[in-house]
């Protein structure tokens, strides 16, 4: 069957994240031996760091590597049932190489995590190489079409340039040198910020199914006697698809943000300046968290909308989701994500914000809340006047819930350390509040950057749609998120109110254009390979078209009457 360009493949291992990682931390030596031939598939790698025991605890992972001065060799092996190496894609049968990450252990001293490129399979005969346990790990909820793996090494012997040293280096006496920052070794920001964009992707093809199916399924009496309406023109049916079109925009505008930003900063590491590192770390990681989170329940609102048809593989909507889900996981946890994104960069930005330090990227706005907490407050002390049509107050009441969350985190870690908890303690019994901080976070920085895009369009009337989107977006996100912006007391009730009737009045708005707001992404028939999704409309042909071409329909009578009902009923 054609491979379909979104599916996942045995290869994307190789692709993004075996290429990436020689790129970011192989030696030039090392891109001419591997990169080369991994390039022209010679060489097929995959990425095998996550263990049976052991995914989101890097500094748990049980492989070591041991360096043995007396052959120049690191002996890679997997000392526990626990410490086999599990998930990786393409690994079970596909590549023949794998970057292990392990600890490397030299000269009696173990230095943490590194990366050893690890040959696996014999390059003519592609039988495991000798001390190499390897195999598919077993069917899944998905990914069917990747052999994800599992790997046992037993005393493997690498040559010592088998280890990325583009950072650190192991000398061939066996001293060990340190790595300019010891962050550079992590990777995955790479992954994480691609997915921000697969994100808009999957939101865009499920909304382009359901809302042009919804443009042509007629169903039930809007008005008695009269023809049965679209099912588009339902209130209901307009309330869970044009949020999630307005998300699938603000995501695309985001994966474009976080794809750019990702350049720039990985060009300045390159340089030699890591200063932007924690930022590219915490942005990657919330809004990979934020946007697959979203996503990942979006896809199944539009399956709902679709009634039965959606729940047939022939709408392509099960498996988008199929596909899709495996990204809260992968590449990171999503809630140890957020953690991180809390933990390791807004509640010390709140701290260094909190004595005067002017802050830079997307946590500046905690400098300006605590310069604000320094100013008498309001005598009034209630929510500020809302304007449910003028998008930059609306960008700024994001920005305020979020300033309003990450204090509430911070102050949350100090109350349980003044209880007498220990740091560990006081942070995991904070833990809720730091994730709901970090959602807060991302949930802005969306915000804003989907209002910063609307700068850029110079057409007025597509700026105008454009920026309707953008207004339901923020206010679906109020709606939804209410219980925050009240406690934080930048909502009276009276405001939610009008709020939810301005929702009503945009959905009304954005019903013309909804059908050309979806043929925008361009989406064709082939990448959608969508019966219901057809660009023509014309889905009820093609789905008897689809199910005559079933399998089971191969034959009028299947021959499980033969082997079994028949017998049966001689036996009844
Ligand atoms: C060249 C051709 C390219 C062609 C491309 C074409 C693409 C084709 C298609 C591609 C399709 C790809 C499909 C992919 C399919 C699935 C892939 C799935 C792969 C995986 O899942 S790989 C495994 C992923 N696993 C993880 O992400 C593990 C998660 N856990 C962690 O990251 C760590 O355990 C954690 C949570 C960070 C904690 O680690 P710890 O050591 O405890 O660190 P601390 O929290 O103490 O932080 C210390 C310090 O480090 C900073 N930090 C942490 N992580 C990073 C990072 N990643 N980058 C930068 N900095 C990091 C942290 O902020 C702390 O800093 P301080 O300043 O506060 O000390
Ligand atoms: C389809 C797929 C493909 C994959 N491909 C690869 C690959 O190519 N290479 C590779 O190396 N790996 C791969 N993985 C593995 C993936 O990276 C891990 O599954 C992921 O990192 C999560 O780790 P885990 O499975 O150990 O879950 P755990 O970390 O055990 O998570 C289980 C639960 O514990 C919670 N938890 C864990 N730590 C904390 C904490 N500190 N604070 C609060 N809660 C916590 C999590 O939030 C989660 O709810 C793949 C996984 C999948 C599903």
């Amino acid at each position: 069957s054609c491979v379909h360009p979104d599916r996942p493949e045995p290869l994307d291992l190789h692709l993004g994240m075996f290429l990436p990682t020689l790129l970011n931390q192989a030696t030039p030596e090392q891109m001419e031996r591997f990169f080369t031939p991994a390039w022209n598939l010679r060489i097929i790698g995959t990425y095998a760091q996550t263990e049976m025991g052991h995914g989101t605890h890097l500094r748990g992972l049980e492989t070591t590597a041991t360096f043995d001065p007396s052959t120049q060799e690191f002996v890679l092996h997997s000392p526990t049932i626990s410490s086999i190496k599990w998930w990786p894609g393409g690994l079970g049968k596909t590549s023949n190489h794998a970057i292990v990450l392990a600890q490397l252990h030299t000269q009696g001293r173990c230095h943490g995590l590194h990366a050893f490129i690890v040959p696996i399979r014999d390059m003519d005969t592609h039988v495991p190489l000798p001390g190499v346990v390897v195999g598919d790990i077993g069917p899944k909820f998905g990914f069917s079409e990747v052999d994800n793996g599992f790997l046992k090494l037993e005393h493997v012997r690498i040559p010592l340039d088998n280890m990325l040293m583009k950072f650190a280096k192991v000398e061939p006496d066996g001293t060990y040198v340190k790595p300019p920052s010891a962050k550079l070794t992590y990777g995955m920001v790479f992954i994480r910020s691609m997915i921000v964009g697969q994100s808009a992707l999957a939101l865009a093809k499920s909304c382009t199914i359901a809302i042009r199916y919804s443009a042509v399924r007629h169903q039930s009496e809007l008005r008695p006697g009269e023809p049965e309406p679209q099912i588009l023109n339902y209130q209901t049916q307009q309330h869970k698809l044009f949020p999630v079109l307005a998300a699938a925009y603000a995501f695309t505008f985001v994966g474009q943000y976080m794809k750019d930003t990702y350049r720039r900063i990985s060009g300045d590491i390159h340089a030699g300046d890591y200063s932007q590192l924690p930022e590219l770390h915490a942005l990657s990681a919330g809004l990979k968290a934020f946007t697959t989170w979203a996503a990942n329940a979006a896809i199944e609102v539009c399956r709902m909308s679709c009634g039965g048809h959606g729940y047939s593989r022939s709408s392509a909507l099960p498996d988008i989701y199929v596909e899709f889900t495996p990204t809260c996981t992968y590449e990171g946890e999503n809630t140890v994500m957020m953690l991180q994104t809390a933990s390791r960069y807004l509640v010390k930005s709140y701290r260094q914000a909190s004595v005067g330090q002017r802050l830079q990227g997307s946590v500046s706005y905690l400098s300006e809340a605590a310069a604000q907490r320094l100013r008498p407050r309001p005598v009034s002390g209630g929510a500020a006047p809302l304007s449910t049509q003028d998008l930059l107050s609306l960008v700024h009441l994001y920005q305020r819930r979020a300033a309003s969350l990450v204090e509430l985190a911070a102050k949350s870690i100090q109350q349980e350390l003044q209880r007498g908890r220990s740091q560990e303690e006081a942070w995991n019994h904070s833990s809720i509040d730091l994730v709901r901080a970090s959602d807060a976070h991302c949930h802005f920085v969306v915000v804003k950057l989907f209002v910063d895009k609307l700068e850029q369009v110079d057409d007025a009337a597509v700026k105008a749609v454009l920026s309707t989107l953008a207004l339901l977006y923020a206010l679906k996100g109020l709606a939804d998120n209410s219980g925050d912006f009240l406690q934080a007391g930048l909502l009276t009730v009276p405001q939610a109110t009008r709020v939810s009737a301005r929702i009503k009045e945009l959905l009304e708005e954005l019903r013309p254009d909804a059908v050309a707001l979806v043929d925008a992404f361009d989406l064709n028939d082939r990448k959608l390979n969508s019966v219901l999704g057809r660009y023509d409309g014309n889905v009820y042909e093609h789905l008897y078209e689809w199910a005559r071409q079933s399998p089971l329909n191969a034959t009028e009578v299947h021959e499980s009457f033969h082997k079994y009902l028949k017998p049966l009923r001689s036996r009844l």
